[in-house]
């Protein structure tokens, strides 16, 4: 198919010693799609990012993005992990810069970029802060403007707002869409959080020990809003999943 832009197909990748991995998972993706990744702790969520992401290689299978093998990292995909995991040396804006300061001076160009994602998070306030000076939500949004600087075509991430209260959370969550839905970017976007999931994704799978054991497309009113949560087909959605869920359990 041409319009799959990332393809995975029988991987296969465990830890040494570890009794959990990535087992035999096919999963594509459309360009521009929201794909979410539910399960328990230890399932292999997080292992079938970073074998996305190029910073595990799998045993078996192959992965491509746009056609092309993953082969290590690279700047066409961004990462965002649970904790915001910013330089507490640097300020704002610097955090922002930082994949490109890594390969080379930043230009105008660059800065340019920064500020108007720090707009668009809602940070254009906090440019020169530091990130001991934030609210872990102001951090997360740190996170996010950096992940998204080198304007990578697929963004994963790994459970990024589990720290924060559940009303900042929603609102993360709407402007994150809001800035992929801007950028055409692809999400591979993994949580524990079954209303996340579906607030977030066109289609959710449900992992369970290194195995994808039901794909759910959400078909639900896109752009999303907030009032969308209190919705019977919202919460018809988040029970069906719950129920497979618990069925893999
Ligand atoms: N660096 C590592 N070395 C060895 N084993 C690991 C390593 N990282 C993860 N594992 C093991 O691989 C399996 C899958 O872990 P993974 O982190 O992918 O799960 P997860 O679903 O993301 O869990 P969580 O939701 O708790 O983050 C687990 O059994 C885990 O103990």
């Amino acid at each position: 198919m041409d319009d799959v832009f990332l393809s995975m197909r029988q991987v296969n990748y465990r830890y040494p010693g570890a009794a959990v991995g990535v087992d035999e998972v096919d999963w594509s993706m459309p360009a521009g799609a929201f794909h979410c990744l539910l399960g328990r702790s230890g399932c292999g969520k997080s292992t079938l990012l970073k074998l996305a992401a190029g910073l595990l290689l799998p045993e078996s299978g192959a992965i491509m993005i746009e056609g092309q093998p993953v082969r290590g990292p690279g700047l066409a995909t961004g990462f965002v992990f649970q904790t915001p995991t910013l330089l507490e040396w640097l300020s704002v804006i610097d955090n922002v810069l930082l994949p490109v300061s890594l390969q080379r001076r930043p230009g105008t160009a660059d800065t340019a970029r920064a500020r108007v994602l720090l707009e668009q998070l809602g940070l254009h306030a906090l440019h020169g802060r530091y990130p001991r000076q934030l609210s872990g939500g102001q951090q997360s949004r740190v996170a996010i403007a950096r992940a998204l600087l080198t304007q990578p075509r697929l963004l994963l991430m790994d459970e990024p707002f589990a720290a924060l209260d559940a009303l900042t959370r929603e609102e993360l969550q709407d402007t994150l869409l809001a800035a992929c839905r801007l950028r055409g970017t692809s999400v591979l976007f993994v949580t524990h959080d079954i209303t996340e999931a579906v607030y977030l994704g066109d289609r959710v799978a449900v992992m369970d020990h290194g195995r994808i054991r039901c794909d759910e497309p959400v078909e639900l009113a896109c752009p999303r809003s907030p009032g969308l949560r209190h919705s019977p087909q919202f919460n018809a959605v988040c029970a069906k999943l719950r129920r497979a869920m618990e069925t893999v359990q």
